[in-house]
């Protein structure tokens, strides 16, 4: 994919600062030359929906932030009040065969990359954090949340079910009984609810102000060894990863098997409707 490389004066959090920023279609990478903190912004309209395309820019994105030596990773979004909607339902229902196998692989890889990322990860959360959505923001080491918005893994409510690795970043977050609970409720927190219950570690005013406190989480490793901290984190999420990476093909395939069933499809169709209906009202 052609990307646009150009140097900018954007206005960051601590004033304005040269930054490096690549483009692509989907999602876009700022360093700011003076804290070396890459900003990972998502731009897909309407919602952010995670298909095929932006799972492969975010992977692209992680990797090329881990090679340009950025000193943490930001994650956030261009919608102002949608952070993601989470997958794109559009790639689960009545899907092409191929590309559902490649749209979930892309999912598994953008997962592998942020969650097992080598440089610190912060997620400002500046919108409603649905499913897909929820899953990128836990699986950053912090989250920084806007007021009003909403978080969580709501996939029972849409009749499907939340693979293990879902439940493993929101196992890193939460504990078990909470876990538990909220999966199968499949509920959504207010952004007060999910920073009384530690689903995310922040709330902020603003969207700059969430940035910054996302950067002075990414500063508070600036005095420990870089190595030694990127050892620390590869070991401490290794059994999550490992699990994954080992039966990823099998992951696969009971995705597959459970998304054809017809009552999976019936149920994403019915959820899609009402989800456009609501748009229209
Ligand atoms: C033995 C056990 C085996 C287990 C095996 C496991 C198998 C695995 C099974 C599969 C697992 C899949 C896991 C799924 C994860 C997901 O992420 S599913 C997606 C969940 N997301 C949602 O439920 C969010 C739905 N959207 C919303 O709630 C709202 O849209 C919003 C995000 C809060 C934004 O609201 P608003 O600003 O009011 O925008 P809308 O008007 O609602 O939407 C604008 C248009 O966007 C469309 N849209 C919204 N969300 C999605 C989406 N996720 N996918 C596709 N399209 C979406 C919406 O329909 C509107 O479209 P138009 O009408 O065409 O404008």
């Amino acid at each position: 994919m052609m990307r646009s490389k150009l140097l900018s004066l954007v206005p960051c959090a601590t004033g304005p600062f040269r930054t490096m920023s690549t483009t692509t279609k989907l999602t876009t990478v700022e360093v700011n030359d003076k804290t070396g903190i890459a900003t990972l912004t998502m731009n897909r309209p309407p919602v952010n929906g995670l298909n095929l395309d932006l799972l492969r820019d975010l992977r692209q994105s992680i990797a090329e932030i881990e090679g340009n030596k950025s000193r943490g990773l930001i994650l956030t979004s261009s919608n102002p009040t949608i952070f993601s909607a989470g997958l794109d339902i559009m790639e689960m229902y009545k899907p092409d065969k191929e590309r559902v196998r490649a749209f979930w692989t892309a999912l598994q890889d953008a997962w592998l990359a942020l969650y097992g990322s080598s440089v610190p990860t912060a997620a400002a959360i500046n919108g409603h954090s649905p499913a897909g959505g929820c899953l990128l923001a836990t699986s950053c080491e912090y989250r920084v949340m806007l007021p009003k918005f909403t978080i969580g893994l709501n996939e029972t409510k849409l009749g499907i079910v939340a693979p293990m690795w879902f439940m493993s970043s929101f196992l890193s977050v939460l504990p078990r009984r909470e876990a538990e609970r909220a999966l199968n409720q499949g509920r959504m927190f207010t952004t007060d609810e999910a920073l009384q219950i530690g689903l995310v570690d922040e709330a902020a005013g603003t969207k700059e102000e969430a940035l910054e406190k996302c950067a002075q989480f990414i500063g508070t490793f600036a005095k420990v060894n870089p190595i030694a901290r990127a050892l620390t984190k590869q070991q401490f999420r290794a059994a999550e990863l490992e699990q994954l990476e080992s039966e990823r093909a099998q992951d696969l395939e009971k995705f597959l098997f459970f998304i054809n069933q017809p009552a999976v499809q019936k149920g994403l169709g019915i959820y899609l409707e009402s989800l456009k209906k609501k748009a229209k009202n």
